[in-house]
């Protein structure tokens, strides 16, 4: 068996790997995805951080911004104070009621003034303050520092604005608070602005983060160039109170405050002015500080940044920390977008790969599957075409080369080129189309013609592609058949031999059966007569539409005479031998086509051999020819039968020629036992076999039956007197004459020389006696000569015995016939003496 491999068409590989690109594009495109996601997503946190740090910076710069404006006010004061060491209460409320703070700076908690009142001056300075009318009418009577205790210098708070609510600050001496102390004492020596800590402010009940700014404040017309001449000018401070909540609602855009949390921590003072914080205070949360703002989403932990800015010598640090929404919160509809897309990119680039990949192996596996079935219909033992309108579209070596063309040379030729005629081709598609239109394939054998001119016959399958389009497209079949159905011919010839030999074989063996029964038919047969009957029967057998004929020679050696015959009877019923080419020619002789000058004369004139052949065969035994068969037949046959036929015949005419020279010869031999060959006539032997059986016929029948023996009178004298030989002819003659006086039936036989025996059936006394005297009479009126010379009268004396009356048996009867006789010759001779003997009891 083949290797199922073997036969499978070579495809491409579809094992693993094949949908290596596609993992791999998907994994690309995924990459690439993910990617662009991340690039999207870092766009969009630059984008945000750059918001946010635009945002955060430009809040900053206006918080510093802010911030500066309000210290304008704290410069301003120093101003005032830069034109007039003794600025009471009045200017300075004055001077601050111009700058209206409450409507262009709401985050002032107060603006102060603090004196320096070294404690040396510390009772002269509260008489100065609890006399003083500028405040108030009556002054300030319990003016005081507080808390009570010395110091080295008090920094008194000597007046604020407003009053309404910070009036509890008056006379609060700083310096017994180490860190408003420390910044003091740093703006006194540096000059500068200097900022509190994160102060509780004493005069604020919100409990909210405060700081102080403040501004060194020298004596006009000190140097202050150093440290200690500005501690020695040092009047006090111009102090701006803030509360740090209202401050940064000043300076904050509130829009921003959704989008982020914004904490300020007082990180210590800057450049050495002051101790480092161990921990940043803080200043500030927009949480706390706007409560009511809804804040959006969550704290954004990536989305931080802090801003430093300087606040009176002081850093500050503005944490900010973005809050998830429509400002900072990243859009992930994009990036989310772009990565559904990317990934259905992605599964599509791969699915497209896949498919493409699977069209390839597809293609390939078509490409592979058509070479394959081209390399199979080119190198096809078989004839396969494709035929539309009846033209040939294509065709492989095996049709093309059936009927000795190339396919280019057949191709787009009409397939009415294919066809012996017209008439051929039209009866083809009559035959075919009604099977192909039902949709069902057609088959049969069509003969075609070469392009050498010759025929061979094919055998042909068709059927249509589409049985919906009948003049579409139709798929046909062929292989050459010519040598096979030659060999079926030949097969088929050969089988009919066989069959036609078998039942030769049988025929001849029914024809030998029947001629070996014939043999023995005729071999049987007791007399030729009854041979004869059956040639004619069991010629009908062996040749049943024939009519035939033994001729027999008659004793004359001349003529023949029809003895036997079956059908027609013959022309002929006698013949000499010069009617037939047989008998003239010493052999068999047939005739088989028409010839009337070949024809033999016995079978008449105008006998056409053509239509009734005919077979004559002598019949001899030993070159002694002694009959004819003729066999004439009903009609003609073939070569070969008819050879067949005369063959039979010719066995037919062996056999009987054979069977009936034996009986001949039989006949012969017997004839010899029983006849006197000098007479002719029965013998003695011959008498007795029919004596017994004519007494015995005769007792059956109760007829008459003599006996008369017959004796030539003085017959020694006569041998004597004219010799053996005219003796010999006497006894001819006296039996010749005898035998014309009996009837047929009645028996003359020589009985012994010169005596002869005549037996006399179904006959009475008065006949037989009558009979026997006329056999007396016959004799006695011979005139016998021999060699010309009259021999003289002859007589013969008869004695007559009858049955019953003188004998019952043959012995008995020949015995009184032989005393009668006896008494004849003693009484004279030339008579007749009938048997005296009684009848036997
Ligand atoms: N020519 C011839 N003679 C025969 C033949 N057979 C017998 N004879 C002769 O016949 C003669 C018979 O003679 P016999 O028996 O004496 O009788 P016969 O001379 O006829 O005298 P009768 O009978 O008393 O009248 C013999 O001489 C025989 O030789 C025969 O076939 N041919």
């Amino acid at each position: 068996m083949t290797d199922k491999k073997q036969q499978a068409p070579h495809l491409p590989n579809r094992g693993n790997g094949r949908a290596l690109p596609a993992v791999a594009a998907l994994a690309c495109g995924l990459l690439l995805t993910a990617g662009l996601c991340l690039l999207i997503v870092r766009y969009q946190n630059a984008q945000l951080r750059e918001r946010f740090e635009s945002d955060t910076a430009r809040l900053t710069a206006l918080t510093q911004t802010q911030l500066l404006a309000h210290f304008e006010t704290l410069l301003g004061v120093k101003g005032l104070f830069a034109a007039s060491d003794t600025v009471d209460r009045r200017q300075f409320q004055r001077f601050l009621a111009q700058q209206d703070l409450k409507k262009n700076h709401p985050g002032f908690q107060a603006i102060q003034f603090v004196r320096m009142v070294p404690a040396a001056q510390r009772q002269p300075y509260l008489d100065a303050m609890r006399a003083d009318a500028g405040s108030m009418p009556e002054g300030a009577p319990r003016f005081d520092i507080k808390p009570p205790g010395a110091r080295p210098v008090h920094y008194v708070i000597e007046f604020t604005v407003p009053m309404e609510g910070n009036g509890a600050a008056i006379g609060l001496d700083l310096a017994s608070m180490p860190s408003h102390l420390t910044a003091l004492e740093l703006g006194r020596d540096s000059g500068l602005p200097v900022a509190t800590e994160r102060v509780k402010l004493v005069q604020d009940p919100s409990g909210q983060a405060g700081f102080v700014m403040r501004v060194p404040l020298y004596r006009n017309g000190m140097p202050t160039q150093t440290v200690e001449q500005r501690q020695l000018a040092l009047l006090g401070f111009g102090a701006i109170v803030y509360r740090v909540g209202d401050l940064m609602k000043e300076v904050i855009d509130p829009q921003l405050i959704p989008h982020m949390r914004i904490r300020i921590v007082d990180t210590g003072y800057v450049r050495g002015s002051g101790p480092p914080l161990a921990v940043p205070a803080p200043m500030f949360d927009s949480r706390e500080a706007y409560p009511e703002v809804v804040p959006g989403g969550a704290e954004l932990p990536g989305l931080v940044t802090h801003h430093p800015i300087e606040i009176g010598q002081r850093g500050w640090r503005l944490d900010f920390v973005a809050r998830d929404g429509d400002r900072y919160g990243h859009n992930y509809l994009l990036p989310a977008s772009v990565a559904v897309s990317g990934v259905v990119i992605s599964l599509l680039i791969a699915v497209q790969l896949v498919a493409l990949d699977r069209r390839r192996v597809l293609a390939a596996q078509l490409a592979a599957a058509l070479a394959e079935q081209k390399a199979i219909v080119d190198n096809a033992t078989v004839g396969i075409e494709l035929v539309r309108d009846r033209t040939i579209r294509s065709s492989n070596q095996g049709a093309a080369g059936m009927l000795g063309y190339e396919p280019a040379e057949i191709i787009g030729r009409s397939t009415r080129a294919k066809f012996p005629s017209d008439e051929a081709y039209r009866a083809f598609g009559e035959q075919v189309y009604p099977t192909l239109l039902t949709g069902r394939s057609w088959s049969g054998d069509v003969e075609w013609v070469r392009k050498d001119g010759s025929h061979t016959w094919c055998r042909l399958h068709g059927k249509l592609v589409d049985v919906a389009r009948p003049d579409g497209d139709s798929i046909w079949v062929s292989y050459d058949i010519g040598a096979q159905r030659q060999a079926d011919a030949a097969l088929q010839a050969a089988n009919a031999d066989l069959q036609r030999s078998l039942a030769q074989v049988a025929r001849t063996q029914r024809e030998v059966a029947d001629l070996s029964e014939l043999s023995g038919f005729l071999q049987a047969c007791p007399a030729l007569d009854d041979a004869l009957d059956c040639i004619g029967e069991f010629a009908l057998r062996l040749f049943p539409d024939s009519s035939g004929v033994v001729y027999m020679m008659e004793a004359d050696r001349e003529t023949l005479s029809a003895r036997a015959t079956w059908g027609p009877a013959p022309a002929l019923p006698t013949l000499t031998a010069d009617a037939c080419w047989a008998l003239r020619r010493g052999k068999a002789y047939r005739m088989e086509r028409a010839s009337a000058s070949l024809c033999c004369p016995h079978l008449g004139a105008g006998h056409d051999a053509a239509d009734a052949p005919y077979a004559c065969f002598p019949l001899a035994a030993q070159a002694n020819t002694f009959g004819l068969l003729s066999i004439r037949h009903g009609g003609p046959a073939t070569h070969a039968a008819a050879e067949l036929r005369y063959q039979l015949a010719t066995a037919m005419a062996e056999h009987i020629g054979l069977a009936l020279a034996n009986m001949l010869l039989r006949d012969t031999l017997r004839q010899q036992s029983v006849r006197d060959p000098l007479t002719g006539l029965h013998n003695r032997r011959h008498l007795a076999e029919v004596l017994p059986r004519e007494l015995a016929r005769a007792h059956r029948s109760g007829a008459g039956l003599a006996v008369a023996i017959v004796d030539v009178d003085h017959f020694k004298r006569f041998n004597d007197r004219h010799g053996h030989d005219a003796g010999d002819a006497v006894l001819v003659a006296v039996a010749q004459a005898m035998l014309a006086q009996v009837r047929q039936g009645d028996l003359v036989c020589r009985y012994g020389g010169e005596e002869f025996v005549v037996l006399l059936t179904d006959i009475d006394v008065t006949l037989g006696e009558s009979r026997s005297e006329q056999i007396r009479l016959a004799i006695s009126q011979l005139a016998p000569a021999h060699l010309g010379q009259p021999l003289g009268q002859i007589t013969a004396s008869l004695g007559l015995a009858f049955y019953p009356q003188h004998g019952g048996t043959a012995d008995s009867l020949l015995k009184s016939a032989d005393t009668a006789l006896y008494r004849a010759k003693e009484d004279g001779r030339n008579r007749v003496c009938v048997s005296a003997a009684p009848a036997p009891a």
